[in-house]
C-alpha cells in the first residue's frame, strides 16, 4: 500500500502564442481544446483576431457561443486587467487506449450502435435478423434506442486549475471531457464484463454495480456481465464464484448499502486475475475501490497489454476518506457526512442533557485525511474541537486543546469534539502491523481523548462526563443518499462509455463539476491526498470552532494560497 507511482505524463496541448482571458465561472467549463487552439493560431498571424470564445454551460445541452467584445460593451465585462487569468499551456493527462494496440470493431457510429443493439436484442430473443433491422423501434422496451445528441469529441477538455491566482504558472491541467463517443471499440454485443468491488464499504456501492450493468446490458446490449464476488479474492478463490449480473438481480440493490458483490483486503494475485479474464473472454473491467484498489487495476492493466490481451481496464473511485486527489469528491462521502452529523448531533443531545460537564466525542474514519470529519462538523455547525490526522494535536500549554475545552465546558455546559481515526499519530505510539490490504493499524486516538480528556477535569479538581460514540461503521453502511445515486449513475455510465470506446487504465470522476477520465498513473501518484492544514476548509473549521490553531506550518507570502 501507498507505494507511490510516478509516471505521470500530461501532454503540452498549446505552449505558443500571447496569454489568453479566461473567465471563468462556477456555472460554466471552458472549452479548452477551442481555447488552446485559438491560443496556437493567435501564434500564427492571428493574434488577437477572434474575439470569440467558446463555452459549454454544464446544466445545458446546447453549444453556447458568446462575442467577447460584445460581453464588455453590453453585459458589464471588464477585460482582466492584469492577465492574471491567463492560461497559455493546458497539460493533457492521456489516456490509454486500445484502438493503438488492437484492432478496432470498424467505424460503429452512433446510428450503427443502435442497429447494433437491436440486432443483440432480435438474437437473444432467438429471432431472425431482418434487412429492415436498422433503425427500428427497440423491441425490449429496456433496451434504450438512445442516439446520443451529444456525442463527446476526444479533444474535449476539462481544466483542472480553474482558480486563478494572480503571479501563478500560467498553465492549467486538463483531463479528458467522459461521456459517449462516436466511434466504439468494442462490437458491444461480444462484450463479456466483470465488476469487483475491493476495499472498506462505502455507501453508493450498489448504485454503481446496478448502474454499470444497466448500461452494459440496456444501453450497449452487453454479452454477459459477471460480478467477481468477494473483491480480488474472487477471481481465484473458489469460495468466491463469479455471478452472473442480469438486470432483474439488481434491480432494488441501490436503496441498500453495501455491495451485493461483497468485498475484501488483500487477494490480489496477478497470474491467477489475467487468468481468470482469460478464461472467461473478458473484453472490459470495472474495478470499484480505493487508491490501494486502483494501483491494482493498474496492475492489471499492465499485465493485459503485455499479455497481448484486448481488455479495458476502467476504474471507478470509491472512499468515505475522499482521499482521491483531483476529484471533486468520491461517491458516497456526502452520504457519509450527513450519517455523522447524525451521530454528531446525538453527542451534543448527550452532552447537553447531560451534568456535570459533559463532553460528547464522536470518532470518525479517515485514515490519512480528515475530509470526513472536518465536513461532518461543518455542516453540523455543532462542534467545538475538531481533530484531524493533517494537524498535530497539543494537549496541554497555551494553544492546548485541553485547557481549551475546559474553557468552552465553564462557558457552554458542555462540549463536543469529532476525532478522525487518523488523528494524534505523534501521541500515541504508531504501530507497524498492517492490515491484509498492506494498511497501517492505528493508534486509537478516540478513547484515548476520552481518557484524557476526563483526567484533565481530574487534575483540575472537576468530574467530566464522557459520552463516546464511535459510528465508523454505521456510517460507511447507509445508502448512498439522492446527490451520490446520481453521481454513482453518472459515473458508472461514463466509465462504461470509455470502456466501449477502447480507453483503458483510467478512471473516471468529477472534476470542476464534470465528469473526466483520469490515467491511473496520474490519480494514485498523490492518492491519498491530504487536506491543506492551512487552507480555507481547515480555516473554516477554526473560524467555527474557535480552537487553537496546531497548525506548524506558516504561510509565506510568495506561497499560492492552498484551497
Ligand atoms: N499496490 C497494490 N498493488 C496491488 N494491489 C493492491 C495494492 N494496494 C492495495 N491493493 C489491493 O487492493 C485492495 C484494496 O486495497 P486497500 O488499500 O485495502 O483499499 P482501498 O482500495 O480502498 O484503498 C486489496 O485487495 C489490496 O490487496
Ligand atoms: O476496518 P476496515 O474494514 O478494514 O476499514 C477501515 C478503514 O476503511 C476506511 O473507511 C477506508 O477504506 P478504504 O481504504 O477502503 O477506502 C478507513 O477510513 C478506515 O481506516
Amino acid at each position: 500500500m501507498n507505494e507511490r507511482r510516478n509516471r505521470a505524463s500530461w501532454l503540452v496541448l498549446a505552449v505558443t502564442g500571447g496569454p489568453l482571458l479566461l473567465s471563468v465561472s462556477s456555472r460554466c467549463f471552458v472549452d479548452a481544446f477551442s481555447i488552446a487552439s485559438s491560443v496556437s493560431s493567435r501564434s500564427s498571424a492571428h493574434i488577437g483576431d477572434s474575439s470569440s470564445v467558446r463555452f459549454l454551460f454544464a446544466d445545458e445541452c446546447s453549444l453556447n457561443t458568446f462575442d467577447a467584445e460584445e460581453c464588455i460593451a453590453t453585459a458589464g465585462y471588464v477585460r482582466d486587467p492584469t492577465e492574471a487569468s491567463s492560461v497559455d499551456n493546458v497539460l493533457v493527462a492521456e489516456i490509454e487506449t486500445l484502438r493503438d494496440k488492437f484492432t478496432s470493431f470498424e467505424n460503429v457510429d452512433a446510428h450503427v450502435k443502435t442497429t447494433n443493439m437491436i440486432k443483440y436484442c432480435r438474437r437473444r430473443e432467438g429471432k431472425r435478423l431482418l434487412a429492415s433491422d436498422t433503425i427500428a423501434p427497440s423491441v425490449n422496451s429496456r433496451i434504450a434506442n438512445i442516439e446520443y445528441n451529444h456525442l463527446i469529441e476526444d479533444r474535449e477538455l476539462v481544466l483542472v486549475d480553474t482558480v486563478r491566482v494572480p503571479g501563478m504558472d500560467k498553465s492549467s491541467r486538463a483531463f479528458h471531457r467522459a461521456g459517449p463517443r462516436k466511434l466504439l471499440h468494442f462490437d458491444p454485443s461480444l462484450v463479456n464484463a466483470a465488476i469487483v468491488t475491493c476495499g472498506g464499504l462505502c455507501p453508493g456501492l450498489n448504485n454503481v454495480i446496478r448502474e454499470l450493468v444497466h448500461s452494459l446490458h440496456n444501453l450497449y446490449g452487453a454479452q454477459n456481465v459477471w460480478g467477481i464476488t468477494g473483491g480480488y479474492h474472487g477471481f481465484h478463490n473458489p469460495e468466491y464464484a463469479p455471478v452472473l449480473l442480469t438486470n432483474e438481480m439488481v434491480e432494488n440493490i441501490h436503496h441498500e448499502g453495501g455491495t451485493i458483490l461483497r468485498t475484501s483486503r488483500g487477494g490480489f494475485e496477478i497470474d491467477a486475475i489475467v487468468s481468470f479474464l482469460r478464461s472467461k473472454s473478458i473484453s472490459q473491467l470495472y474495478i470499484i475501490g480505493g487508491d490501494g484498489t486502483h494501483r491494482g487495476a493498474y496492475k492489471i492493466h499492465e499485465a493485459c497489454m503485455e499479455a497481448g490481451l484486448n481488455i479495458a481496464v476502467a476504474g471507478i473511485p470509491k472512499t468515505i476518506d475522499n482521499d482521491i486527489d483531483y476529484i471533486d469528491r468520491s461517491f458516497g462521502f456526502v452520504s457519509a457526512v450527513e450519517a455523522a452529523q447524525a451521530s454528531i448531533r446525538s453527542a451534543k443531545t448527550e452532552a447537553m442533557c447531560t451534568v456535570p460537564n459533559a463532553v460528547g466525542i464522536i470518532k470518525l474514519m479517515g485514515r490519512s485525511a480528515g475530509y470526513l470529519a472536518t465536513f461532518a462538523a461543518l455542516g453540523s455547525g455543532d462542534v467545538d474541537l475538531v481533530l484531524v490526522p493533517e494537524v498535530p494535536i497539543v494537549l496541554d500549554g497555551p494553544g492546548g486543546v485541553l485547557p481549551f475545552l475546559r474553557q468552552r465546558v465553564k462557558e457552554q455546559k458542555f462540549a463536543v469534539v469529532v476525532v478522525a481515526e487518523g488523528a494524534g499519530e505523534e501521541l500515541l505510539e504508531a504501530t507497524n502491523v498492517v492490515d491484509r490490504g498492506g494498511n497501517r493499524l492505528l493508534p486509537p486516538i478516540g478513547e484515548y481523548m476520552r481518557d484524557r480528556i476526563k483526567e484533565y477535569f481530574v487534575e483540575h479538581g472537576e468530574e467530566a462526563t464522557m459520552k463516546y460514540i464511535d459510528p465508523s461503521y454505521t456510517v460507511r453502511s447507509v445508502p448512498a443518499n439522492g446527490a451520490d445515486s446520481l453521481y454513482c449513475m453518472e459515473l458508472a455510465q461514463n466509465a462504461v462509455h470509455g470502456a466501449m470506446a477502447g480507453y483503458t487504465g483510467f478512471s473516471v470522476g468529477l472534476v470542476n463539476n464534470n465528469v473526466v477520465y483520469l490515467p491511473i498513473p496520474q490519480l494514485v501518484a498523490s492518492s491519498p491526498r491530504q487536506m491543506s492544514p492551512c487552507g480555507t476548509t481547515w480555516e473554516r473549521v477554526l473560524a467555527m470552532t474557535g480552537q487553537p490553531n496546531t497548525t506548524p506550518y506558516v504561510r509565506s507570502e510568495e506561497q499560492p494560497i492552498p484551497l
